[in-house]
């Protein structure tokens, strides 16, 4: 019997790959977007959240990311940013997230006038807030902020040098994000390689929209420690008349190298990465051994969280709690805190967390 998700609130869960401009509540959305005058394709929350999923199941990752317009829109302000920062905190730590790194891309937030460092300040101290709150409730989270660099502008250098200036005050990270397909990781490897000098940690968005070209470079011209989706890794995967898989060069160099796949399968049937979930690569991935991670994405448009995702895997692939604790454990080993914090995490919160519910 599949797991529920209700079942799977309960257990402790880690998140690697989350966008924060795509996980606001449709109800702060509205109130924001009042304050701003930005006009919405609908008023209700429920209506609202109705229409990012709907208008993101397109099938394409470049009309996917249209919908961005509307939460990008009513984070323009200080306040704004930190009570979406604080709120995605609480929200995650509510579905049973005990660790998250949260990215977001701060050039898209300065078009009314906030400064880089302004707009990467005030999402830290919205983690700080919203993790607070949460503890005193009980739900402990801790946070890390990933800064991005959009993939088709000119600003990953100076976003990566702005990484390194906060890597003391919560940011954890790097990435580059947005279409794929025409925008190769290699146009930003002056940034990778200033990351790698600063002994630096990222992650790339690579096999999501574009294939195996995107991975390769992502990993060995970049030096990406992490793998955004990396689900295309799966076209160099033949599955013989025998039904015996044979791994290319590079699918062997991922696996062998425990290069972590943030795998996030609702966003992939959205965008058309993925036919469904229960064919997304992710199963073959993990029956090979693959370091696979299990996240979200962008909750909003998918209308999702890390346990919904955990459902829809439980239901396909018939996955339980065993599985469940190996994915959590991939996921904290290969976070961009310190070995000694994963560990402590690991040891401390998932072990006795998957102890209790596997009995
Ligand atoms: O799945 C994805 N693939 C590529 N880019 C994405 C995805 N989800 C969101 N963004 C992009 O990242 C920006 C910062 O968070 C978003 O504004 C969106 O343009
Ligand atoms: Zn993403």
């Amino acid at each position: 019997m599949a797991l529920t998700i209700e079942e799977i609130r309960t257990a402790p869960k880690v998140l690697l790959h989350d966008h924060l401009d795509g996980g606001l509540r449709p109800s702060t959305i509205i109130e924001l977007a009042a304050e701003a005058g930005h006009e919405l394709p609908a008023t209700e929350p429920e209506a609202l959240g109705a229409w990012f999923a709907a208008a993101a199941d397109s099938g394409s990752l470049e009309r996917y990311l249209e919908t961005f317009a509307h939460t990008v829109a009513v984070m323009q302000t200080e306040s704004a940013i930190r009570r979406v920062a604080a709120e995605c905190a609480i929200d995650l730590a509510d579905d049973g997230v005990v660790y998250a790194e949260v990215r977001m891309a701060p050039e898209l937030l300065t078009e009314r006038g906030l400064s880089l460092e302004q707009v990467t300040e005030a999402m830290l101290a919205g983690f700080g807030e919203g993790s607070a709150e949460a503890a005193g409730r009980g739900r402990p989270i801790r946070m890390g902020l990933l800064l991005v660099a959009m993939r088709h502008a000119a600003m990953s250098m100076e976003i990566a040098e702005l990484a390194v200036r906060y890597r003391d005050e919560g940011v954890v990270g790097f990435d580059i994000a947005g279409a794929e397909a025409g925008y190769p990781p290699t146009r930003h490897l002056d940034a990778f390689e200033y990351l790698q000098r600063e002994n630096a940690h990222f992650t790339i968005h690579a096999g999501e929209a574009f294939g195996l070209p995107s991975i390769w470079q992502a990993l060995q011209w970049c030096g990406a420690d992490r793998l955004g989706h990396g689900v295309r890794i799966i076209d160099d995967i033949v599955v013989g008349a025998d039904g015996v898989p044979h791994l290319g060069r590079l699918a062997h160099y991922v696996r062998d190298k425990r290069i972590p796949l943030e795998m996030c399968p609702s966003s992939n049937v959205q965008t058309g990465a993925a036919e469904s979930v229960a064919s997304h690569p992710l199963g073959l991935l993990t029956r090979l051994g693959f370091r696979v991670t299990v996240n979200t994405d962008n909750r909003l448009m998918s209308g999702t969280s890390v346990s919904k995702e955990f459902a829809l895997l439980s239901e396909a692939f018939g996955y339980g709690w065993e599985e469940l604790r190996w994915f959590t454990v991939n996921a904290m080993k290969s976070a961009f805190v310190h070995h000694d914090e994963r560990l402590a995490i690991i040891n401390d919160v998932i072990k006795p967390g998957y102890a209790k519910l596997i009995g």
